[in-house]
């Protein structure tokens, strides 16, 4: 079966096309996928199969159009995310962007805008004259307050859902000094199906610099996801709400809008390699 690698400011991804919607992923084969030592290597997996093929997209569809949003322009691809671990998760920002750039230069959707069905709901994308993809990532969830531990020390944080958990940690302790090579620590009871953790420091007018560490993928070098929740963290701190700021990460550079009604992500989405797997990789 062919695979596409791409990432996104460094959050990279195997894209596997599954045109007739068939192929079915166990949690083992996924992360024997993502291993960077004896697989392509990868954070994650992006299945891309027909909405219309998937009972869980079909779902998801109907599902957006009985809460009355607005009518999908597309949707004909459905993201299936995974995980390193194999595990599923609701939403991927980074993954979204690299996935609708795969999809425009394989020639399954035109340049321009259109939906793309996520677990986290339809969401649109948008390729930019630069290059960049940018994605409405939908209004962010506020929670409370919840804690995190990194290296024995307790960070006070910003719960926040993108359809996918966030605890976003303003600091001022320089985050590039932190050890994340470890699951930082978090409250169960607030976040019983595990947490993406952001730790962050504000460096200027709308600007940021974010670690993070994603369940079930380790540190990575970037998380879309999570540097809304970050740009939201940053914001509650100064008072506001609404506005643009930059989320520097590992690998790369990001920009979060946010409104009153929605949050929108744009960075770079490159594909940078295709191949071949063996079928014996796939069972
Ligand atoms: N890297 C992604 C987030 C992927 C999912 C996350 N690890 C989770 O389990 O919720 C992004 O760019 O948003």
């Amino acid at each position: 079966m062919r695979f596409v690698k791409g990432h996104g400011t460094e959050n990279d991804f195997v894209i596997l096309p599954d045109r007739d919607g068939g192929l079915e992923l166990s949690a083992a084969v996924v992360a024997a996928l993502c291993d960077r030592r004896a697989g392509i290597g990868a954070d994650g997996v992006l299945r891309v199969v027909p909405a219309k093929l998937s009972a869980e997209a079909v779902a998801i569809v109907d599902r957006a159009g009985e809460a009355g949003g607005p009518p999908p322009r597309g949707a004909d691809w459905f993201m299936d995310y995974r995980n390193a671990d194999g595990g599923l998760a609701e939403m991927c920002g980074n993954g979204l962007r690299v996935f609708a750039r795969y999809l425009v230069d394989a020639g399954l959707a035109e340049p321009g805008e259109f939906d793309v069905v996520t677990r986290g709901g339809l969401r649109r994308v948008r390729l930019e004259a630069t290059g960049d993809v940018t994605v409405d990532m939908g209004r962010p969830v506020v929670g409370g307050e919840s804690w995190a531990s990194v290296g024995g020390t307790e960070y006070d944080g910003l719960v926040v859902s993108m359809g996918n958990p966030h605890l976003a940690c303003v600091t001022g302790e320089p985050v590039a000094r932190l050890d994340l090579t470890a699951q930082p620590g978090f409250d169960p009871a607030v976040f019983p199906h595990g947490v993406n953790v952001e730790l962050v420091n504000a460096v200027g007018a709308r600007r940021a610099v974010m670690r993070v560490y994603e369940r079930g993928s380790g540190e990575t070098r970037s998380c879309g996801t999570g540097a809304v929740a970050a740009a939201v963290a940053v914001a509650a701190v100064a008072g506001e709400r609404t506005g643009t700021w930059t989320v520097e990460v590992p690998g790369g550079l990001l920009t979060v809008e946010l409104d009153e009604h929605t949050s929108r992500l744009t960075g770079p989405a490159v594909l940078v390699a295709a191949g071949e797997v063996p079928p014996v990789a796939l069972v």
